[in-house]
């Protein structure tokens, strides 16, 4: 089973998804540009961006083919959103605010990370959220470790009515109804910055992708398990041999990941 889409002659770029992305920041541009690496690198058709103008130069730097919008510009059709990765909800400002409301509010799948996770209770369409351990922590109003990461994303999502990918090593994902899963990623090369920022994009591409014909429900927890699984098997080649990778590394090998799952 797998939710990766393949192109066939009745598809065009707007039927293999639009992925709408509000992440990155002036302190955390690179966090955007990683994102939208990842999800182009997983099959997306079309990526819609609305960031700063700092954010969006260093991502068309990048990817040249994401289409830009302006912070105050409306939202458009996407089929879901990847909202969050490199921000910091101390610093957001009031057009940020409103256009996360304004996606989480729209009834669209929703993707949350890092700097959105504090909105999330205003979600009106199937949501998942993507903590580190530091934010589910402070999702859960603790302040010391240990703590039971997999208990504590259980009560998280029946909270929130959302899957929680908690990331680390192993990464559990948590349906809402308590449906879990834990996983091993090939290699623990993925401790370094910016490989969160990559799965929150493989996440966005498969939940854009697949948003026509399974919204919700444990369709969600499904794609992001495929999705946490992907990443952990290109990041298993991005690290061959044990080399160190960066969160680049890790996105370029995503297409190799995707026609490895799919030729199975
Ligand atoms: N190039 C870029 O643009 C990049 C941008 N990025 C963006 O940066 C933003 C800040 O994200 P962040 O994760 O660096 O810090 P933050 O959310 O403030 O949490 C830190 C607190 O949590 C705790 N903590 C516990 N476990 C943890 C864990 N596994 N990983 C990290 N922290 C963990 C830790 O406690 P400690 O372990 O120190 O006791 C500390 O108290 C965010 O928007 C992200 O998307 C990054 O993706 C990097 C590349
Ligand atoms: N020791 C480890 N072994 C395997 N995977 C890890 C390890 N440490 C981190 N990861 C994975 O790397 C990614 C790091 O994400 P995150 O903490 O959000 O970092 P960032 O915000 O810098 O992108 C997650 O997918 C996490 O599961």
């Amino acid at each position: 089973m797998t939710w990766l889409r393949v192109p066939g002659a009745d598809d065009d770029k707007r039927s293999m998804g639009v992925l709408g992305v509000v992440t990155g920041s002036e302190r955390y541009p690179g966090a955007a540009v990683l994102g939208v690496e990842a999800a182009w690198r997983t099959g997306i058709g079309y990526v819609r961006l609305w960031a700063p103008r700092r954010v969006q130069d260093l991502v068309l730097a990048r990817r040249p083919e994401t289409v830009c919008h302006a912070m105050d510009e409306t939202s458009g059709s996407v089929d879901a959103w990847l909202l969050g990765s490199g921000q910091d909800a101390r610093e957001r400002d009031p057009a940020l605010r409103a256009l996360l409301l304004e996606a989480l509010g729209s009834g669209a799948p929703c993707i949350v990370d890092a700097g959105a996770l504090d909105l999330v209770r205003g979600h009106a369409g199937p949501t998942v959220i993507t903590p580190h351990e530091g934010e589910l922590m402070r999702l859960l109003g603790l302040r010391q470790r240990p703590f039971d990461r997999a208990a504590g994303a259980a009560r998280i999502a029946a909270e929130l009515d959302a899957v929680v990918v908690a990331k680390g090593a192993p990464t559990h994902v948590v349906a809402p109804g308590g449906a879990a899963v834990s996983l091993e990623a090939r290699t623990h090369r993925l401790a370094t910055a910016g490989t969160g920022d990559v799965l929150a994009g493989v996440l966005g591409a498969l939940v854009a992708g697949s948003a026509a014909f399974a919204a919700a429900g444990d369709s969600l927890a499904s794609m992001a398990t495929e999705a946490v699984e992907l990443h952990g098997e290109a990041a298993g080649m991005a690290a061959a041999d044990g080399r160190p990778i960066t969160a680049l590394d890790l996105a370029e090998q995503l297409p190799a990941a995707v026609a490895d799952r799919l030729s199975r």
